[in-house]
């Protein structure tokens, strides 16, 4: 008897009374430990012990409750992946089937490091793999293992999940990434709020390593999905650019960034932040709070934030995952003394200017 069926509930119906699917579990967060960030992505499988070490200990300190775990592959998975086309399938040819299985072996054993540490930290932490919970059709989520998730939680352990190698409808197999599988997620189980943790601070104007990179420290999500930036440090005027590993088969921070602004969509607020850091520690154990707004991110920053951008056409803006184009500045925007440093994604407040302009595509 599964789970779900021992812990089914009767319900009145016209007809009788039927066994209905227990409702999933408050969700508190959902966090995305990403691989850059635990690995050391250009050394073929090779940990950064002591930022997973750290991240463990922190999620075991605020309470593991309530939470799911999702980890990316970082040297862990993107090497066999990419090095046999596991992306593009298909599993008809032997070549990509022995990558499928390479890909699943070197992601699985980064996931037992991952669940260990947990373990280790005293958390009932569960390695649970999305290839036999999630299918995909041309690479989007056709069946969701978000079921499998809410019957770990409703038990009391905490699932960990990875960026995975899957089944595909269309193409025969292809790679889930966590960033995608945490939306998915979201969508499913409505967590209170979302943490990408990773290598760097958050999302900058320009590969972080660049001179001058400037960290934006709020984007805002239309309902149509497209985003803005509203608070970025050094002023408002920006011109995103985002780049990836050569051998990163998942998209890298552009990925991030356009799942992001598609949970902030749906209400749910989204801290970018260093993993192992205490701002990484604080996005976890606050959410939106820990940058100063309120609990579902859409209230106005705290003092001590820093001046916004206005909005009157002073910011940046521009679909997800696209080029940003520069429209004005705001000298000193996000240059106050602000304590947590990292990027937060949320759904712009809707006020009766926006509604009068007719933002197009309004969905939940
Ligand atoms: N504009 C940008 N802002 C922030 N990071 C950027 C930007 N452009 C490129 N990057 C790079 O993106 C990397 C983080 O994205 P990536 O997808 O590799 O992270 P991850 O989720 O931790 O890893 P994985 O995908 O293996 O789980 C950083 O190492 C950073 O150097
Ligand atoms: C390469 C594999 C197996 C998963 C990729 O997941 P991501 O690192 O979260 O994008």
């Amino acid at each position: 008897m599964s789970a779900a069926t021992q812990t089914s509930v009767l319900e009145a119906s016209p007809r009788g009374y039927k066994a209905r699917e227990p409702a999933a579990p408050p969700v508190r967060r959902i966090v995305k430990l990403g691989g850059a960030a635990i690995t050391h992505k250009a050394q073929l499988e090779t940990l950064q012990r002591d930022v997973l070490r750290r991240v463990c200990a922190s999620l075991a300190s605020d309470g593991g409750g309530g939470t799911v775990l999702v980890h990316g592959a970082g040297s862990f998975g993107h090497h066999p992946a990419s090095e046999y086309g596991v992306a593009r399938g298909p599993l008809s040819d032997p070549h990509v089937r022995l990558g499928f299985a390479l890909t699943r072996s070197s992601v699985t054993r980064l996931n037992g490091h991952v669940v260990g540490q947990l373990v280790e930290a005293g958390v009932p932490a569960v390695g649970l793999s999305p290839l036999g919970h999630y299918t995909t059709s041309n690479r989007e989520v056709s069946a969701s293992g978000a079921g499998a998730v809410a019957a770990c939680l409703r038990a009391g352990l905490l699932p960990v999940l990875h960026g995975d190698a899957v089944l595909d409808e269309q193409l025969g197999c292809t790679i889930l990434s966590g960033d995608t599988l945490v939306r998915d997620l979201a969508e499913q189980l409505r967590p209170h709020f979302v943490v990408f943790l990773t290598n760097v601070a958050g999302v900058y104007d320009r590969p972080p390593e660049e001179e001058g990179a400037r960290l934006l420290r709020r984007i805002v999500v239309r309902k149509d999905g497209s985003w803005r930036v509203a608070e970025a440090e050094g002023g408002c005027q920006v011109d995103v650019r985002m780049t990836a590993d050569a051998h990163d088969v998942t998209g890298g921070i552009a990925l991030k960034v356009e799942e992001a602004a598609r949970v902030a969509r749906l209400g749910v607020p989204v801290l970018i932040a260093q993993a192992g850091s205490e701002d990484g520690a604080l996005a976890c154990r606050l959410g939106p709070r820990a940058a100063g707004a309120g609990a579902t991110g859409a209230a106005a920053p705290e003092p001590g934030l820093g001046p916004t951008c206005g909005s009157e056409g002073t910011c940046s803006e521009g679909p997800a995952g696209t080029q940003q184009q520069q429209q004005g500045a705001e000298p000193g925007g996000g240059q106050g003394a602000a304590a947590w440093r990292g990027t937060l994604v949320m759904l712009e407040e809707e006020g009766p200017g926006e509604e009068a302009a007719g933002v197009p595509g309004a969905a939940g």
